[in-house]
């Protein structure tokens, strides 16, 4: 028996098993792979990926796709990846910890079933009604805890979506909040590589699975945007070769594929969070319109009996404009280009 049927069974890969047992318990398993390296199953769409004893890993990797269960692209992207382990084709020299995130929906192709489990993290599946969203939120820290203590290494965590809307930048990183911290020249330079070529620094805490990890664990971590949604079997995958590709470099050790001077990814930060503050709210941004179209100065963008929000002095984006969103929750971003929250690139100076 092979390793994929020695993990997954009759269903032939780590996608199909987890699509089959999608809210049932599976009892732990693992497998040894080409590289020498151990896969273990943990759980239904739960995978942790052991390197081979005589490795020195730098860094540990939690990659996780599927937090949304309609938002496809990177979950086929990471069980491509799982596909390649599996058969010889990728050699990690990292610990991983690889999730797909809410199993259930992504059988029904929605984005969630009762709750928003990316609004869930951090403890706040304690204060929802019970349901999977908050078992599973409460399941992922656990695994996730687990992974950061067993393997005492820096973390980095990579939390993989498309988006509802279209986007003038099909692909960008959300860099979630943590009081005093600057992206690391390293992250930038795996972000190039891999054709992402916008950074957002959220402005407050967040209980986001990228939040909880980084706040929690102190993992460098982002939610990538990596285009726009589609069902299981309409994703271009080669528009993520690029990605694909830097994860192999981060998977393998192996140095990054930029040039020599590569440009750095350009820096937004957020001027206002549009909250869905309840009756008599009215968002005037157009249903159609697409991530990082810009407002000119004094647009009007929401109002309620009480506030009306205009675009201020300088012209502001707009971001995951979706006002179907429960009372409190975020309905959009408002971000402008920004030029701090970087630390500055180390400068190497040649003697003469
Ligand atoms: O397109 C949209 O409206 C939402 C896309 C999406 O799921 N985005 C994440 C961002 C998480 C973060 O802020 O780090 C989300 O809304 O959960
Ligand atoms: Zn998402």
């Amino acid at each position: 028996m092979g390793p994929a049927q020695a993990l997954f069974d009759r269903h032939g890969d780590w996608l199909s098993h987890t699509l089959a047992m999608s809210e049932q318990a599976c009892p732990v398993a693992a497998v040894t792979l080409p590289d020498g390296g151990q896969l273990q199953r943990l759980g239904t769409g739960l995978l942790r990926y052991h390197p081979d004893a005589g490795t020195i890993p730098k860094t540990g990797l939690i990659l996780s796709a599927g937090i949304h269960g309609n938002e496809t692209a990177p979950i086929e992207l990471l069980n491509a990846q799982v596909n390649d382990l599996l058969q010889g084709r990728l050699h990690s020299r990292i610990p991983l910890l690889l999730i797909l995130g809410n199993p259930p929906a992504m059988v029904a192709g929605e984005r969630f079933l009762k709750h928003n489990l990316n609004r869930l993290f951090c403890g706040a599946w304690e204060a929802y009604p019970e349901g999977y969203e908050t078992r599973r939120a409460s399941q992922l820290e656990a695994v996730c805890r687990e992974f950061a203590d067993e393997t005492s290494l820096p973390l980095r965590h990579y939390d993989l979506h498309t988006a509802i809307r279209p986007s003038k930048r099909e692909k960008f990183a959300l860099y979630p909040f943590v009081d005093g911290r600057q992206v690391p020249d390293s992250e930038l330079d795996f972000l190039t590589d891999a054709d992402i070529g916008t950074v957002l620094l959220q402005h407050r805490r967040a209980t986001t699975f990228s939040g909880f990890s980084s706040e929690y664990l102190a993992a460098e971590s982002f939610t990538l945007e990596l285009g726009k949604v589609e069902p299981f079997g309409h994703n271009d995958l080669t528009r993520l070769g690029r990605l694909r590709g830097a994860l192999i470099n981060l998977l393998e050790q192996r140095p990054l594929a930029t040039a020599a001077e590569p440009q750095r990814p350009e820096i937004f930060q957020v001027v206002h969070e549009v909250i869905n503050t309840g009756e008599g709210f009215r968002f005037h941004v157009a249903d159609d319109v697409a991530n990082f179209t810009e407002y000119a100065p004094g647009t009007l963008i929401w109002e309620d009996a009480d506030t009306q929000y205009r675009v201020g002095d300088q012209p502001e984006a707009v971001i995951f404009p979706n006002p179907k969103v429960p009372v409190g929750h975020r309905v959009a971003l408002m971000i402008r280009k920004s030029y701090i929250g970087l630390a500055p690139r180390t400068t190497r100076y040649t003697s003469c």
